[in-house]
């Protein structure tokens, strides 16, 4: 193992490790990044393990979905590790980045900003792709990073979705989401993000960061797993759209065993949700990461 990372802690869960560590991230201009990384009991050298992404919501860290989406027992029955990345880069000294808990820290909505304000820190989206698995082959952990999949919660539902859809290298072999931001174009969390982050705005948006409209146009085999809860707030203030994401797929030929997208009766947008259909989403993934 190399010095690259620093480890900042570690918790023995579910006979596996939790393991916290910190690094210099290149992609975020240079401040400090904190990850969790869920490390499954007999994963060694000479038995690496396949890597699922966890991505978190507005307001939240890498701990959120590690210490309360109820994955990491799951993941050890299935011999998975799971990433738990942040949600934006910390300290980059923006102006103003600490105003608002949806947009700037806490809130990088998996992309890479094209604003020359934020385009120094602010690329999540390479971050999270790129920079992490690189990271973790090069300290040399048991990660075998040809089997990825790609789950997350919210603003980290729309990154799952757009990273899995967007990418031309087919990192990922699934994606699943809680409550995604189904099609952020077309509403007030995503509208606000890329005129922020984005030179080109909402129209920039479409061709790379718009699940909705990527899907649209795809013509790949997906394996996609949506849940989201009727008693959700932010859905029923129209922030998720998931019927948006659903429709656009079925037009595109896609049907129910390529795309499911389930509606959760009396469900809230809370890790009380998520956790309640954690397994489901873990051994969703173990069929394409085993496979
Ligand atoms: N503005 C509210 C809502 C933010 C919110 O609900 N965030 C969701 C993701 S969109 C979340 O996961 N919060 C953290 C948690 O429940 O652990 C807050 O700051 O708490």
């Amino acid at each position: 193992m190399t010095d690259i990372l620093e480890k900042v802690s570690s918790n023995r869960a579910f006979e596996g490790e939790l393991i916290k560590y910190k690094f210099k991230s290149a992609t975020l201009g240079g401040v400090n990044a904190n990850f969790n990384l869920f490390l499954p009991p007999g994963a060694s050298a000479t038995n690496k393990v396949p890597l699922l992404t966890y991505l978190a919501g507005l307001t939240c860290t890498e701990d959120n979905g590690a210490q309360k989406g109820a994955f990491l027992g799951p993941a050890a029955s299935q011999g998975i590790a799971i990433l738990f990345p942040d949600t934006s880069p910390r300290g980059a000294g923006v102006e103003g980045e600490d105003a608002d808990w949806d947009f700037g820290t806490g809130a990088g909505f998996y992309l890479n900003a094209t604003n020359p304000k934020y385009s120094a820190h602010y690329n999540m989206y390479s971050h999270v792709t790129l920079e992490l698995p690189q990271v973790i082959e090069t300290a040399g952990l048991p990660i075998d990073l040809k089997r990825q999949s790609i789950f997350g919660h919210s603003m980290g539902g729309h990154g799952a979705l757009t990273l899995y859809l967007s990418s031309s290298t087919k990192q990922y072999r699934s994606a699943s989401a809680f409550s995604p931001i189904s099609n952020p174009t077309k509403c007030p969390w995503g509208e606000k993000a890329f005129s922020g982050y984005l030179q080109g705005g909402v129209e920039e948006a479409k061709e790379k960061y718009d699940a909705t409209e990527l899907i649209s146009t795809s013509k790949e085999p997906v394996h996609i797993l949506i849940d989201y809860g009727t008693a959700d707030n932010f859905y029923k203030q129209g922030q998720l759209l998931p019927e948006n994401f659903l429709k656009a797929a079925r037009d595109s030929g896609y049907d129910e065993f390529q795309v499911r997208v389930r509606s959760q009766e009396g469900y809230d947008h809370s890790y009380f949700f998520i956790s309640s259909f954690a397994t489901d989403h873990i051994h969703f993934h173990a069929n394409f990461l085993k496979a």
